[in-house]
Order: C-alpha cells, then sequence, then structure tokens
C-alpha cells in the first residue's frame, strides 16, 4: 500500500521536510494542511511557499493543498506534526483521539507544550491516546535553509519502534539527506528542547561581548547540562556525542541561520524580548522551551546553571551582563 503522508504547518521546517518527501524516490502521496488561506493560493498557483524557503519548489497536486485539517488528516496515515510547540494545542483544537487513532504521528517539533510542560511525545500519547509504538520524532542537526540549498544533512527519527523509524527514515532519504534510527524517543526530544535554550544563551553571550573562546566553554558546558537532564529523565546508555544530541547542539549554537541564537544575540545587544520577537518573522522556540524547563526541573532538579540563566535574563528581566558574568564563575 502507497503510504499517505500528511504535513501539518507552513512554516520553514515544513516547506523542507515537503521537498525532502518529494525529491525521495520512493511512492507516495504528500498532503499539505497550513492556516494561511492566502499562502495556500499562491502554493497552487505559483509552487512555492510565499513566506517561508520560497525559493523551494513545491510538486504536489494542487487539491492535496488545504487549510481543512480534519480533512487532511482523513486522508493520510502518517501525520506530520510541524508548528512549533506553542501552537499545537491550538492547531489540533478541533480533532480529536478517534481521528487520531491507528494513524502514526510523526513530531518535527523541538519543543513543549506550554500549560501541559509535556514533550510531543508525552502529549500525544497522555491526550490523544496514541500508543508509543506509533509515535515517532524527527531531529536534526537539520537546518530548513540548508535543506532548501541541498546541503548534505543528516536527521535522526526515533521511536520505540525502531522498524518503524526505518520505514519512515526512508520516505526522507534523498541524495542530500542521509537518515540514522534511534529508540531514544525521550531523550532526543529533550536534547533538541535544550539545545534551542543554549543557542539563546550562545546568542546573548555574543551579544554582550564574549568571544569564541568563552563560546567554547559555554558549549561543552552545555552538553554535559543536556547529558545530567536527559539521563536523570530517561536513564538509558546513550552516547551524548552522536549526532541527534551533540551534533544539533552545535548547529543551533553556531549556525547563522539558528533563530534562538539571532533571539539570544537580540536580548545581549539590548533589544527586549518583545521588539525582538517582532524583528524575526519565525520562531525562537527556546523561548518558550526554557520557561516549561524551569517548571518541569522543579521535580528533577538537576543542576543547570545555563538554562537557569537565560531563563532569568528572559523571564525574570535580570541584565543579561549580569546574568553572564555570574554564569561564567559556575562553569569550566
Ligand atoms: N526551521 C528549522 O530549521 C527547523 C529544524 C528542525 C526543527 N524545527 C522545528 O520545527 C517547528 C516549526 O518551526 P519552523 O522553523 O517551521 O517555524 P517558522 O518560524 O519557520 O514558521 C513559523 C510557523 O509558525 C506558524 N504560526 C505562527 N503563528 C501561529 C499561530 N498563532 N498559530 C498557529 N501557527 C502559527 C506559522 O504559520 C509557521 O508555520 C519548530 O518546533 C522548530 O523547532 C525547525
Ligand atoms: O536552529 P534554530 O535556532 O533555528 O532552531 C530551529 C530548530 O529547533 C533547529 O533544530
Amino acid at each position: 500500500m502507497i503510504p499517505k503522508v500528511a504535513m501539518i504547518g507552513g512554516g520553514s521546517w515544513a516547506t523542507a521536510i515537503i521537498k525532502m518527501l518529494s525529491d525521495n524516490f520512493s511512492a507516495k502521496e504528500i498532503y499539505w494542511w497550513m492556516r494561511n488561506a492566502e499562502a495556500i493560493t499562491h502554493i497552487q498557483k505559483y509552487k512555492h511557499n510565499p513566506n517561508y524557503l520560497s525559493s523551494v519548489e513545491v510538486r504536489i497536486p494542487e487539491d492535496n493543498i488545504s487549510d481543512d485539517i480534519a480533512g487532511i488528516i482523513k486522508k493520510a496515515d502518517y501525520i506530520i506534526l510541524n508548528v512549533p510547540a506553542a501552537f499545537l494545542k491550538e492547531t489540533l483544537s478541533t480533532i480529536t483521539p478517534e481521528q487520531l487513532k491507528g494513524k502514526k504521528i510523526v513530531s518535527a517539533i523541538k519543543g513543549i507544550v506550554p500549560d501541559e510542560n509535556q514533550i510531543i511525545g508525552e502529549f500525544l500519547h497522555l491526550k490523544y491516546n496514541i500508543p508509543l509504538d506509533d509515535i515517532l520524532v524527527i531531529s536534526g542537526p537539520c537546518h530548513a535553509e540548508e535543506v532548501a540549498l541541498e546541503k548534505l544533512s543528516y536527521l535522526t527519527i526515533a521511536s520505540v519502534n525502531v522498524g518503524l523509524a526505518g520505514f519512515f527514515a526512508n520516505l526522507l532519504s534523498t541524495r542530500y539527506i542521509k537518515t540514522n534510527v534511534s529508540d531514544d524517543i525521550f531523550g532526543t526530544e529533550y536534547a533538541a528542547v535544550l539545545k534551542n535554550i543554549y543557542a539563546i544563551a550562545s546568542g546573548i553571550c555574543h551579544g554582550v561581548g564574549y568571544g569564541d573562546n568563552f563560546q567554547a566553554v559555554l558549549i561543552s558546558n552545555a552538553i554535559r547540562e543536556i547529558k545530567r537532564f536527559v539521563d536523570a529523565v530517561h536513564p538509558i546508555t546513550r552516547d551524548i556525542k552522536e549526532s541527534a544530541y551533540l551534533g544539533d547542539l552545535l548547529v543551533t549554537a553556531y549556525s547563522q541561520f539558528s533563530r534562538n541564537r539571532t533571539f539570544g544575540n537580540m536580548i545581549g545587544k539590548g533589544y527586549t524580548v518583545k521588539s525582538a520577537q517582532l524583528e524575526m518573522n519565525m520562531i525562537a522556540e527556546g523561548y518558550y522551551a526554557v520557561s516549561c524547563m524551569h517548571h518541569i526541573n522543579k521535580k528533577y532538579k538537576v543542576d543547570m546553571p545555563i538554562s537557569r540563566a537565560v531563563y532569568a535574563i528572559l523571564y525574570e528581566k535580570h541584565s543579561p551582563h549580569i546574568e553572564m558574568r555570574l554564569l561564567t564563575e559556575q562553569l569550566n
């Protein structure tokens, strides 16, 4: 049977994954939901997303693109969730567990559901009764902008059902996309959430004037912070140096394309949170994630000085200069 894959979300990562699915040679039907009706009309007419990665040619049938989320979900057996975590509940607000029953749900989101303080897999399992065996996670290191340029990139597909992860990985592989499979769904998700926070820290440091030497210290402390946290939440044997953990942290903390780093840089340079957000047409997930992590870590009590400093700057209005100066005393 030909797999039917639906993309939920119209941003840059959604556009990049649509490109991968289209460039992959195996037979499949692709459906695409986005909330912006004007963008849909534009894509149907001109074959390009007007708002994100507009150089990417969209080669799916016009009728397969719609703003009717229930209709799109009904047609597909693989549903890729790809809106920022802050909007996931709102996006799925009209969808019932019954409508998702029997479908494989793939999270391309790197964030935490606000209020629930749950990673996406947990949220899908608890709120929509999706069996863990039917949940998959797509992780990087991979930036949408480089996918658009067909720069060689590696993805990790995680699921407790590694056979399913392997099958789905084969739908994404192309000349420029290589895929790995992992069974560490919780560690992969949490590491992806945390690295956005450390990329904000990296941007703040750059913004207040620290150089590459200190940034290297910050990031080597950040990977240890990630390891402490994922080991506390889901203690299995894992190599934190694998690309899905360390690689994802490095690309987000150093890349010119990173929204989180760009956002942090603006905060370091003195922008308020609101003005930095207005300046960017894109979402820095780490801003929302650091607040959720602050609450989640009340339970685990893991030592996370970098995450705590970012929270203090973004949510308690502490001075980036002072907070980063205090942080330097805690790193090694
Ligand atoms: N861009 C990347 O390179 C990349 C890579 C890996 C993972 N991700 C993850 O993919 C997810 C989607 O991010 P993105 O990069 O595509 O986002 P983006 O910043 O490119 O686009 C923003 C998206 O948010 C949507 N949006 C904005 N306001 C909304 C609202 N009120 N309600 C519903 N939707 C709204 C927009 O329609 C658009 O789809 C995030 O979790 C991100 O961490 C992104
Ligand atoms: O790299 P950023 O900061 O654009 O974040 C988006 C995704 O989380 C990348 O993995």
